[in-house]
């Protein structure tokens, strides 16, 4: 499990290991760390010039130190100080090694910039003259390493205003920090380094974490010899309408790929008949009124994607809401339950997943505040819906109200186009059937899709319906696709 911690969080920690340890302990490994990683960047040390952005506090006081330690290596090492102070001692470190203080014209020509404008203790968007020496990094043709967290980048939302640091990577202190994990600050780290400066012993409870490979591999229900397709789990899909049919055959797809012993598929004529020529496997149960009364017992459903949101479907949503079973609510769903907010009041679990916008319409934020925040936003909602929340984006985010957030990354952008939602409501169905928790079953559920995702597209365009074939796939890249 991968774990992340909000700038607090790392300070608390720091303030005891500090007390620990001679003045200046930290830093010094800090900066011990961070040049090695500029170093194998680099490849040959000596006579390569080294740009350092330094900022008042002890991120430019890492940065310095760094730039000592690549100085004794015989690089040019120069500092351009942004702040109205600068960390005396390592400024002093660094001219004893040869360096020197320079102005942002030396960025041109540059072999590597180092960014300690600022880490953890950042607020607000960037000032001047920073935002804009952040700015001429990037434009430089150096590759940038961010010290701790790229400048610009909030350490404990991972939120950007205004102008910040692109790195091509970051060397983070002693533990990772949550903005690193989530968009937008996520997609201007880089690759992230971690530098262990010894912090382990004294971090409190993650603030977020990240599912690995093995984790997921641990978590998945495999089929054992007493299974059958009733044990295994069976996956009720309420979804499509005449006007939308696709919704319903891409979320029944994704739910066969992705384990369930058996789906059962419930829906007006259309896209029954579509369901019906895709998926034999699904059992089909024509709607003619909107109740599931005829469908046949399932362990979880999925309500929502394709649905409508008219009379009819908002009685097919109030009569699946008040069934015993976890329910994932997706799309129409979603409208549905933000005008009619009294369908969530059930005992039965609930999971949502909601894009931006769909948060948006269900709790009253603006979409863009959400995009810029959008843990803080998953968290209110999971609190105030008294849901699992599944946010979908870039960093699909999986809330709920007290614990910490769990992000997946493994997405790629080319899963933007029509009906990888639906797919992706169909596998995380398909895991709550087999049993697993909202928590886990979104979780999980994010983290197949996106490999799906992945393996389907390699580089070029991808269709819903290649995300739902590369499911097992993806099962088969987590596991070690063992034959039993
Ligand atoms: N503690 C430890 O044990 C260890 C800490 N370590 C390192 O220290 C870093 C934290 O150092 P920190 O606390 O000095 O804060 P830091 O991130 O340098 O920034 C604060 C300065 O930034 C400024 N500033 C603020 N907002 C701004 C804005 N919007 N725009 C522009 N400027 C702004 C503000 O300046 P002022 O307003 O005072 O002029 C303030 O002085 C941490 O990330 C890690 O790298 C490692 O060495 C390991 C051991
Ligand atoms: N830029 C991106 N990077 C990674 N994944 C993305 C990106 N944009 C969208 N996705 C993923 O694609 C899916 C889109 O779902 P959704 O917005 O519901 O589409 P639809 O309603 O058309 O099915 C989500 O799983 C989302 O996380
Ligand atoms: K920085």
């Amino acid at each position: 499990m991968r774990t992340a911690f909000t700038a607090d969080q790392i300070r608390g920690a720091e303030h005891v290991l500090m007390a620990r340890l001679p003045e200046g302990t930290l830093m010094q490994r800090a900066a011990a760390g961070l040049a090695a990683v500029c170093a194998d960047l680099l490849g040959r040390v000596y006579g390569r010039r080294v740009v350092l952005l330094v900022g008042s506090g002890d991120n430019g006081g890492d940065a310095l130190y760094a730039g000592e330690r690549l100085a004794r290596r015989g690089a040019w090492a120069g500092a351009v100080l942004a702040g109205s102070k600068t960390h005396e001692a390592g400024l002093a470190a660094l001219r004893q090694a040869g360096g020197r203080v320079v102005d942002g014209s030396a960025l041109d020509a540059a072999d590597l910039i180092i960014d300690g404008l600022v880490g953890i203790g950042v607020a607000g968007a960037l000032r001047e003259p920073y935002a804009r020496l952040a700015e001429d990094a990037n434009a430089a043709r150096a590759p940038i390493v961010a010290v701790d967290v790229p400048s610009g980048v909030d350490a404990s939302s991972g939120r950007v205003q205004g102008a910040a640091v692109r790195a091509k990577v970051t060397v983070t202190m002693g533990a990772c920090k949550t903005g690193l994990l989530v968009d937008p600050g996520a997609s201007r780290t880089g690759t992230v380094e971690l530098v262990d400066i010894g912090l382990g012993p004294y971090l409190p409870d993650p603030d977020v974490t990240a599912l690995t490979r093995d984790d997921v591999a641990g978590l998945l229900p495999r089929p054992g010899n007493e299974s059958d397709k009733y044990r295994r789990g069976v996956l009720g899909v309420a979804a499509g309408s005449d006007l939308f049919t696709g919704a319903a055959v891409l979320a029944v797809g994704g739910a066969l790929r992705a384990g369930a012993g058996m789906v059962r598929y419930a829906g007006p004529g259309a896209p029954v008949t579509q369901v019906r020529s895709h998926w034999p496997e699904a059992v089909v149960t024509e709607l003619r009124r909107p109740s599931i009364e005829d469908v046949g017992r399932v362990q979880a459903w999925v309500l929502g994607p394709g649905l409508g949101t008219g009379d009819w479907a908002h009685e097919l949503a109030a009569e699946v809401l008040a069934s015993d079973v976890p329910v994932l609510i997706d799309a129409d769903g979603l409208t549905l339950v933000a005008g009619d907010r009294g369908l969530l009041r059930r005992t039965a679990p609930v999971l949502i997943t909601p894009h931006a916008g769909e948060l948006a319409r269900l709790t009253g934020a603006d979409r863009a505040d959400i995009e810029a925040d959008r843990l803080a936003h998953a968290r209110a909602a999971a609190a105030e819906l008294g849901v699992t929340v599944l946010l979908k984006g870039s960093t699909t985010v999986v809330a709920e109200s007290a614990g910490p957030v769990r992000v997946n990354a493994t997405g790629t952008s080319w899963l933007s186009t029509g009906g990888t939602g639906d797919v992706l409501s169909g596998i995380a169905g398909a895991l709550l059937a087999q049993g697993l928790s909202c928590y886990d079953a979104a979780s999980c559920g994010a983290y197949l899709h996106g490999l799906a995702g992945r393996l389907a597209a390699e580089g070029a365009p991808l269709t819903a319906a290649d995300v739902a074939t590369s499911v097992p796939a993806a099962i088969r890249a987590v596991t070690g696709g063992h034959v039993r």
